[in-house]
């Protein structure tokens, strides 16, 4: 029987941005961005086929579920907590579904509180907004564990077997983000099927001129955002190649497992297949591996289930040889791959608008976020995640029991 405080409360919130200080958006929904952000120009999605949605993703919709915030309060006083994208629906099931698994029982019993919220779930989950929430409250589980035995959370799954994390950057701009000492730079396909040749010729021209800015050795991704069909990721890659593109990423539809396989065996040698940010549990990422779908698998910590599922994704992508790279998620995939063998490097989302210099990915929410200096990071050795909330941000708890 552990010695640990029982749990005593689960409480969700969402962020209210009225527009003003703290509450302008961003966040852990890092989409929700005001105009002008590189985050949100003409980027090729899967309604790129609508003219009317092809310019701002916001348009329709990406940023409109918003911020899930979840604290869990043991009988000590002692909070954990965790921010993700979920919002008000997300808070809904916390509140209403999720948190009678916690509440009363021993914070050490990740495990089975997991296997309760997924179970209990899997009738309306499975993947998505429910898999966040369930990931929300992992999260927050977890940084409770460390708090409660001033641990923190990298020590807890098995301890760093690297001194710092060396990071890629994800933004509109490789050229500064070379600048700014990252070993590559992850840009956004800009132009989606519908564009036509003229649009295919303006996404290879865009790489040309990021390859003759960064030099042949700098590592140049195209994210595609699910928003290709097979035949068009194909001749991408293929043209791709010639400049040198280290990986293409998520192309195709998440489900089209089917897809991914055909691009992989067709993609030119040497050549990169990535996807997964928006797969979820060790079920989702089985069939990527098992169907050999990619080169490298990149769960998003806060939308695939939480730290407790993120260990057995990555152990089997571990056993096929296959890297393990998280979406970025902050501090929240900063501790697990700090500790993995198969996550020899991390992603770094630029966020500021001109994707021109380093600021917290989830800016305003946490306080003390480490950022990459030079590329590079040493985890905080702090207990939990090593953060704190912003209390200065507009927090509204939708559900309240
Ligand atoms: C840059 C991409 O369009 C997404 O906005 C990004 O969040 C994600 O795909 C990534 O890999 O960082
Ligand atoms: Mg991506």
């Amino acid at each position: 029987m552990s010695r640990l405080p029982k749990i005593k409360h689960v409480r969700a919130f969402v962020v209210k941005n009225d527009g003003t200080g703290a509450n302008q958006g961003g966040g852990a929904d890092y989409h929700d961005q005001g105009d002008g952000h590189w985050i949100d120009d003409h980027i090729a999605t899967p309604m790129a086929k609508y003219p009317e949605y092809r310019q701002s993703r916001r348009s329709f919709g990406i940023n409109v579920l918003g911020t899930l915030v979840v604290e869990i309060e043991a009988d000590n006083g002692v909070v954990g907590f965790a921010v993700t994208t979920g919002g008000e629906p997300a808070a809904y099931i916390v509140e209403k579904h999720l948190a009678r698994f916690l509440e009363g029982r021993d914070p050490s019993e990740v495990e089975k509180i997991w296997d309760q919220m997924y179970f209990s779930t899997q009738y309306y989950g499975r993947k998505g907004l429910v898999v966040n929430a369930i990931s929300g409250v992992d999260l927050a589980l977890w940084d409770l564990l460390g708090r409660l035995r001033q641990e923190p959370v990298f020590a807890m799954l098995g301890g760093a077997v690297r001194d710092e994390l060396t990071f890629y950057a994800t933004g509109a701009r490789p050229d500064k983000a070379k600048e700014l000492g990252f070993i590559g730079g992850k840009m956004p396909l800009h132009h989606a099927p519908a564009e036509g040749e003229e649009g295919l010729r303006k996404n290879l021209a865009e790489l040309e001129a990021m390859r003759n800015a960064c030099g042949d050795d700098f590592w140049l991704m195209f994210d595609c955002w699910m928003a290709l069909d097979l035949n068009y990721a194909t001749r991408l890659a293929h043209e791709a190649h010639k400049m040198g593109l280290k990986w293409i990423e998520e192309a195709l539809s998440p489900d089209d497992y089917w897809g991914y396989q055909a691009l992989k065996k067709n993609a030119p040698k040497g050549m990169l297949v990535t996807t997964g940010e928006h797969e979820a549990t060790r079920w989702g990422f089985r069939m990527l591996l098992e169907m050999e779908c990619c080169d490298i698998i990149q769960p998003d910590v806060g939308w695939c289930g939480g730290v407790t599922e993120l260990i057995k994704i990555s152990a089997m992508a571990d056993a096929k040889g296959v890297l393990m790279i998280p979406h970025g998620s902050s501090v929240y995939s900063y501790h697990f791959v700090v500790t993995r063998h198969n996550s020899p490097f991390a992603e770094f989302l630029m966020m500021a608008p001109g994707a021109d210099e380093v600021v917290p990915m989830f800016h305003p929410q946490l306080i003390g976020e480490p950022v990459p200096v030079n590329g590079k990071l040493k985890v905080p050795d702090a207990p939990g995640f090593g953060v704190e909330l912003n209390r200065d941000i507009a927090l509204h708890r939708p559900y309240a029991r």
